[in-house]
């Protein structure tokens, strides 16, 4: 599939690292390539709520290196989706992610390959954070390592009862690569942080929503008897606020990236650009037209 120069832009545009940093995309993903297994899966939905699946049951969802790959196209493709406003991730088969399969890891732990790894995904879960849909992490069973680190590239993270996030990498000799460390101090501060990396702390919901990690928790649909299915919870949650037309959710998103991302007169500037965008359009028109009242 050819891809349009709009669109190879404004992923350029999302990433961190390109071939100014000695980056390149293609050489890397012909090494992880050997690794695969498992699958990422998308399905876009006609409510504008897409759901991406971590689907390597076999590995508790372990990230393959074929799965690397996979998530950077289902983020490309969610890139090029107008009618797009809500994402939920979540893992197949009632756990959500053991981080990178450790098959993989022993394979390329050569520090080359290892840098490079590293930047791809930075890169993917980076464009996952920017992507115009306001997105959540329903953490069913474990988030670890790697997994823990994908959560933090939602804007919001969903528990279910019983389920755990917790940064093994200490436990590994690591620390976070894929970005989870930067992302988790803008969430929860660096000292909550230090905490959690250096005592490689199980979050369990309780914690999470204590220190800011978690946004909500859910029912356990399998203990609690008559609860719903916890991706309906999720979806019901998410709802509230993907409520309305696309391009209204889309520019929601994009002033409180650029907010949270730029600084203050950058963000300004890009603010006064998307409320360009809003301002007399057919959304904008209809509530005026309508006089509505906000009791
Ligand atoms: C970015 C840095 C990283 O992400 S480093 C990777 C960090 N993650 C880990 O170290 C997770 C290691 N795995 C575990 O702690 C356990 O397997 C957990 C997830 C707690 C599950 O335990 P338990 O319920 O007893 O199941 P199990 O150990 O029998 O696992 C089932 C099968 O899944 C596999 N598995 C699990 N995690 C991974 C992984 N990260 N990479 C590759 N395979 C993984 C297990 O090896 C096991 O496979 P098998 O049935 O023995 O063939």
């Amino acid at each position: 599939m050819s891809v349009s120069p709009r669109l190879l832009q404004r992923q350029r545009s999302s990433c961190v690292y390109s071939s100014i940093h000695g980056f390149n995309q293609d050489e890397i993903k012909e090494k992880l390539q050997a690794f695969h297994g498992g699958s990422i899966d998308l399905l876009k939905q006609d409510s504008g709520i897409a759901v991406l699946t971590i689907n390597n049951p076999s590995r508790m969802n372990a990230f393959s290196g074929s799965m690397m790959i996979d998530l950077e196209e289902r983020v490309s493709q969610l890139e090029n989706w107008p009618e797009g406003k809500g994402l939920i991730v979540q893992g197949a088969a009632e756990t959500f992610c053991s981080g990178s399969d450790l098959n993989a890891v022993r394979a390329i732990s050569n520090q080359q390959d290892g840098m490079k790894m590293c930047m791809f995904m930075q890169n993917a879960l980076t464009r996952l954070l920017r992507l115009p849909l306001i997105s959540v992490a329903l953490v069913e069973g474990r988030a670890l390592g790697g997994g823990a680190e994908l959560t933090t590239a939602c804007d919001f993270r969903l528990m279910e009862a019983g389920s755990v996030i917790q940064f093994v990498h200490k436990h590994m000799g690591l620390v976070p690569g894929w970005g989870g460390a930067a992302r988790l101090v803008h969430l929860v501060g660096s000292q909550n942080a230090l905490k959690l990396l250096g005592g490689a702390v199980k979050v369990d919901p309780e914690l999470g929503v204590n220190i800011g990690l978690v946004d909500g928790v859910l029912e356990g649909h399998q203990k609690t008897e008559g609860a719903a299915p916890l991706l309906q919870q999720a979806e019901n949650w998410l709802s509230r606020y993907t409520k309305g037309p696309a391009p209204v959710i889309q520019a929601v998103k994009k002033v409180v990236l650029s907010g949270r991302e730029l600084p203050l007169s950058e963000a300004l500037r890009t603010e006064k650009d998307i409320f360009g965008t809003v301002w007399g359009a057919p959304a904008n028109l209809e509530a005026l037209a309508s006089k509505s009242k906000h009791k």
